[in-house]
């Protein structure tokens, strides 16, 4: 769902309609502007993240790709507020990170920001609902029990609820734990690898949910993957190389994906500028 264009002329509507998807009015749901995270000094200095500038569009799913070590995590991170930038800015809608003090970040990671990680990170001694609760217990926020049905029903969660994270399948717990992400509306939703622990089938599922989270929850996803057929599920994918961001292609198809994986793979600086050069769809970032 993409945000309304208010009271807009119709050259202004057409002209945003033609902007690109992640700079349309009504501002990104995430933005990283000139953001560079370096780990270490001297002579064991690492460049995480090198002035990376990229939106994310509120509405939209997108995912963000790159070889071993390309800074994927850790931008993913920054923006969600799990890390702290050495230079640059994040902005969550409207509101930059490094104004918020301690228990602002973390008021604005429970109100606004859903996370679903590689490991699940249920809590082990809590029910399904228990957990998908969690976030709004934690907050004394009330549950919205139409709301919560739908994403249960949605997630086909219902005779699972009662049951503790070992006695769900992998796919089982990360579909709570998309509940989880989902139960609080929040702004984004944060996927670190969110299939990594997954078999095929279950992470069709669990991308069936993310993709329907966007399409028709109006919600904004942006996930790591190392998997072309999970950043198929995706609107646009960002590829990372040496903390750079080095393409950005929207409508991806997995086969372009996996290409262009293979030649990044081979030579980062090489393959960006080739493709950069030639790719019909290059969007720039
Ligand atoms: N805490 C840390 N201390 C020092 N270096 C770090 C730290 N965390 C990450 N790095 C380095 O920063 C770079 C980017 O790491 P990051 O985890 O963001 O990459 P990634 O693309 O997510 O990798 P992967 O796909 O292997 O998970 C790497 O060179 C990594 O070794």
């Amino acid at each position: 769902m993409t945000p309304t264009d208010g009271d807009q002329t119709p050259a202004e509507s057409a002209e945003s309609e033609s902007a690109h998807p992640d700079q349309r009015p009504g501002g990104p749901a995430a933005r990283a502007q000139h953001l560079s995270k370096i780990y270490g000094a001297g002579d064991t200095e690492v460049r995480a993240l090198d002035d990376v500038s990229v939106d994310f569009g509120q509405g939209r799913f997108t995912a963000i790709m790159g070889p071993s070590g390309s800074g994927k995590s850790t931008l993913m991170h920054c923006l969600a507020g799990l890390d702290t930038a050495t230079s640059g800015s994040v902005t969550i809608g409207d509101v930059e990170l490094t104004t918020l003090g301690d228990k602002q970040m973390t008021r604005l990671r429970r109100d606004r920001i859903g996370f679903v990680f590689q490991s699940f990170n249920l809590v082990p001694t809590l029910t399904a609902r228990e957990n998908i609760t969690l976030p709004l217990d934690i907050a004394g926020r009330e549950v919205d029990t139409q709301w919560f049905d739908m994403v249960v029903d949605r997630l086909g969660l219902r005779d699972r609820l009662d049951h503790r994270p070992n006695e769900l399948s992998g796919g089982q717990q990360q579909r709570v734990a998309c509940a989880r992400a989902l139960i609080g509306r929040p702004d984004i939703i944060f996927g670190d690898e969110p299939t990594g622990n997954l078999d095929s089938r279950s992470s069709g599922e669990v991308l069936s949910i993310l993709r329907a989270a966007v399409d028709e929850f109006g919600q904004t996803v942006v996930i790591v993957t190392h998997d072309p057929r999970a950043a198929g599920y995706a609107d646009r994918v960002v590829f990372l190389a040496d903390g750079h961001v080095v393409n950005d292609i929207t409508d991806p198809d997995a086969d372009e994906i996996f290409e262009y994986m293979k030649q990044l793979d081979r030579a980062p600086a090489e393959s960006t500028a080739t493709t950069a050069a030639t790719h019909g769809r290059h969007e720039g970032a």
